[in-house]
């Protein structure tokens, strides 16, 4: 039978509390919204595939908990990372400026590859808006990688930002060996539900 993906990508989400990485996964992988806040304990994880370039890309993507009591669990999954989308809210300045401490994060954690995108969420909230999108485009570049301002919430560049990081890490892979990916550890699927969409390890 024909293997259902031509490859396994797994992506991981961080960024301050509250700044909206479990909506934008639900928003990706669902095609849902909440307005309903329960913060993340530990890490989860949700699934889609999607066809780029021809291929078809399965996402595992990881959500974990911003919050601070949690870290010691969650930067231990930075190292099986393929991809890191760090996120902040353009209505909390503070969670803008900790993107330098995720970012730091990810150097003393990650796998020396691992491709990085930086998120801006709640675009919707404009009237509430505390963080330029020059500021960020400004930080990103000096990181050198992409930015998109997203809504969880009215799905503004939501698939585009996934899309975007599935790609630029088929693009790499291309150039290591083909069919690379199951960076999931195995003992972690254990613990998914049935149709192997959420899996919950906190
Ligand atoms: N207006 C608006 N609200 C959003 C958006 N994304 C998330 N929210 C709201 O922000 C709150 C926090 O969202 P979560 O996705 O739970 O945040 P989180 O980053 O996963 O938080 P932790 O699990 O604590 O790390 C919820 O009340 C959401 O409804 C968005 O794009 N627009």
């Amino acid at each position: 039978m024909a293997k259902a993906y031509d490859h396994l990508f797994k992506l991981l989400l961080i960024g301050d509390s509250g700044v909206g990485k479990t909506c934008l996964i639900i928003r990706f992988a669902e095609d849902n919204f909440n307005n309903t806040y329960i913060s993340t304990i530990g890490i989860d994880f949700k699934i889609r595939t999607v066809d780029i370039e021809g291929k078809k890309i399965k996402l595992q993507v990881w959500d974990t908990a911003g919050q601070e009591r949690f870290k010691t669990i969650t930067t231990a999954y930075y190292r099986g990372a393929m991809g890191i989308i760090l996120v902040y809210d353009i209505t909390d300045e503070k969670s803008f400026e900790n993107i330098q401490n995720w970012m730091k994060s990810i150097k003393e954690n990650a796998s020396a590859g691992v491709e990085r995108l930086l998120l801006g969420n709640k675009c919707d909230m404009e009237a509430k808006r505390k963080v330029q999108k020059e500021q960020a485009d400004k930080l990103a570049r000096e990181h050198g990688i992409r930015f998109f301002e997203t809504s969880a919430k009215s799905s503004m560049n939501v698939d585009e930002a996934f899309s975007s990081l599935a790609r630029d890490i088929l693009l790499k892979s291309g150039s290591r060996r083909s069919g690379n990916g199951n960076m999931a550890p195995s003992t972690d699927l254990k613990t998914c539900d049935k149709k192997n969409t959420k899996c919950s390890l906190g």
